[in-house]
């Protein structure tokens, strides 16, 4: 048998406990003013350590996550304490993020009953009346996973298999005890990420409970493409070989019909005559190049009289037309109009508790104008299998969805459903994850490419698509289609949107 361990019981040792090490944190008590969590250790890392121990909050601020998820199971354990885990697996295990089911749950439906602990053969007994203190006990585990549990004392010795940790007294215990600074720590610990977030201030704010957004979630400043994901070779990227910096009014490739960035760019109507019209159209219906024409440049440029340099034009704001920006192999410059999108977020944000059943949301400290750019989603890019994969383990519908599909191209490039690429914004992205649905939106997401030779890798880039005053919530419509386009029939299992506009839908999808 290994040796006996004692527990800490003062939560003051100074051994910090490791994110990667910890299996679970399964409890958690108050000692003098001093918050505990019951850690049960990974197995690997239990041969020569207690599989199970208290620790208190200065020990545990590397795997402030793990007590975060821990709290959230508590609490919902505590208003719906037969429901099942809603948490589904994580994707990435290099980072640890295995999302594991919650003791709370199960120790909740065992308090409900009577309480039995079952002893091991070779220890004294404790009745359900009596539940064993296990606070300030010493624990150790034999080979056949049971605990050992005797007071401090040294006497009343009684065993406990390791699954019945918590046991229903210790269940009763962590949902008195207090986590105040637990919360205050998680929430400190998600404001320094969000400091750490390239571009202007992110803020996030709270005013109806002290929950904090889930640390699990990395900030990114880019896709992060998973196995199976490839980006189109570099060398297929062209630029704009026939533009220059200085042409037209100094803003890059706006006034040229020599801009191949602008090829699948819109036509210009208005700078046609009839003949050009004719000639375009021939173009079109025989799969010629449409350069040379006069096209449509998505973004205003500086000067307009209203200050909306770099916010996109009506035309495109109407639309659900792919932008091209100009890339690093144009010819235009840094300063061509043209390039918007790949500079990123210029705007201060504010991820808020919305308070309406819908979770967190996203709101902009800053008035924005029609057609303003806010920033891009972003995530891990996966394969449309490693997304069904990711589906089919949420263990329930209700779950928050933040899949996309980048399948803009689909039709027109003849892209198989099975060989689309999937964002994945849970665990990893920016702010725009917390960006709710609403049937009556104000903003849109819109397709940005660099390389119009990839069809499977592009920007989703939100915009403003009218005039935003600061504080009001940012929305998209998660269904975003196009105008006349059909929506499929709901169903009686489609889930119930809450965005409260006068002609919301009543669905968010089915
Ligand atoms: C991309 S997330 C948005 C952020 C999310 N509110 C959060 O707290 O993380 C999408 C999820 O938010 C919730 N949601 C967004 N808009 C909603 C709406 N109008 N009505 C109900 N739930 C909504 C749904 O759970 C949905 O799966």
């Amino acid at each position: 048998m290994p040796a006996m361990v004692v527990i800490p019981t003062s939560g003051r040792s100074t051994r910090r406990v490791a994110v990667g090490k910890v299996h679970s944190i399964l409890s958690n008590r108050v000692k003098g003013n001093d918050e505990q969590f019951l850690v049960r250790w990974n197995a690997a890392d239990s041969a020569d350590k207690p599989p199970l121990s208290w620790h208190g909050l200065n020990e545990l601020a590397r795997c402030l996550d793990l007590v975060q998820e821990y709290l959230e199971a508590r609490q919902d354990s505590s208003k719906l304490p037969l429901l099942a885990s809603r948490k589904r697996k994580s994707p990435d295990s290099e980072t640890h993020f295995e999302r594991r089911g919650s003791p709370v749950d199960r120790r909740l439906e065992q308090a409900s009953r009577a309480s039995s602990i079952s002893r091991s053969p070779s220890v004294s007994s404790t009745s359900s009346t009596s539940p064993p203190d296990v606070f300030n006990g010493v624990l150790d585990v034999d080979a056949d996973g049971f605990i050992y549990c005797r007071s401090s004392s040294g006497k009343d010795v009684i065993g406990i298999d390791i699954r019945d940790v918590p046991t229903p007294e210790m269940v009763r215990t962590a949902q008195r005890s207090k986590v105040d600074h637990a919360n205050i720590l998680i929430r400190a610990e998600y404001s320094r990420r969000l400091e750490k977030v390239a571009g202007k201030k992110i803020h996030l704010v709270n005013v109806y409970d002290a929950s904090t957004p889930s640390l699990r979630f990395r900030y990114i400043p880019e896709y992060k493409l998973q196995p199976g994901v490839h980006k189109a070779d570099p060398a297929t990227q062209e630029g704009c070989q026939e533009c220059s910096p200085h042409m037209g009014r100094d803003i890059g490739c706006e006034y040229t019909k020599k801009c191949s960035c602008l090829e699948y760019a819109a036509v210009d109507v208005s700078r046609m005559d009839d003949q050009m019209k004719a000639e375009y159209k021939e173009a079109v219906a025989t799969g010629q190049t449409t350069l040379g024409f006069p096209k449509k440049f998505p973004y205003f440029a500086e000067g307009t009289k209203v200050r909306r340099a770099g916010c996109l034009v009506p035309f495109y704001l109407r639309s659900r037309r792919p932008i091209y920006e100009c890339n690093d192999a144009c010819k235009c410059g840094e300063h061509c109009r043209n390039k918007n999108v790949q500079f990123g977020r210029t705007v201060e944000l504010e991820i808020f508790k919305t308070g309406s059943g819908r979770g967190w949301g996203l709101r902009c400290k800053e008035d924005l104008h029609e057609g303003q750019f806010i920033d891009t989603y972003r995530g891990e890019v996966i394969t449309d299998a490693e997304a069904t994969r990711r589906e089919e383990a949420a263990t329930s519908k209700m779950k928050a969805s933040y899949l996309y599909s980048l399948d803009k191209f689909a039709e027109s490039e003849g892209i198989a459903p099975e060989d689309l690429y999937v964002v994945d914004g849970e665990f990893m992205g920016g702010p725009t994850k917390f960006m709710n649905h609403s049937c009556e939106p104000n903003c849109r997401q819109y397709t940005v490419s660099y390389n119009k030779h990839d069809p499977r890798v592009y920007d989703l880039a939100f915009f403003a698509c009218r005039f935003i005053p600061a504080g009001e919530e940012l929305t998209f419509d998660y269904l975003d289609k196009e105008e006349g386009e059909e929506i499929d029939d709901p169903g009686p299992d489609a889930i119930p949107c809450l965005c409260g506009a006068e002609k919301c839908r009543k669905w968010l999808w089915t």
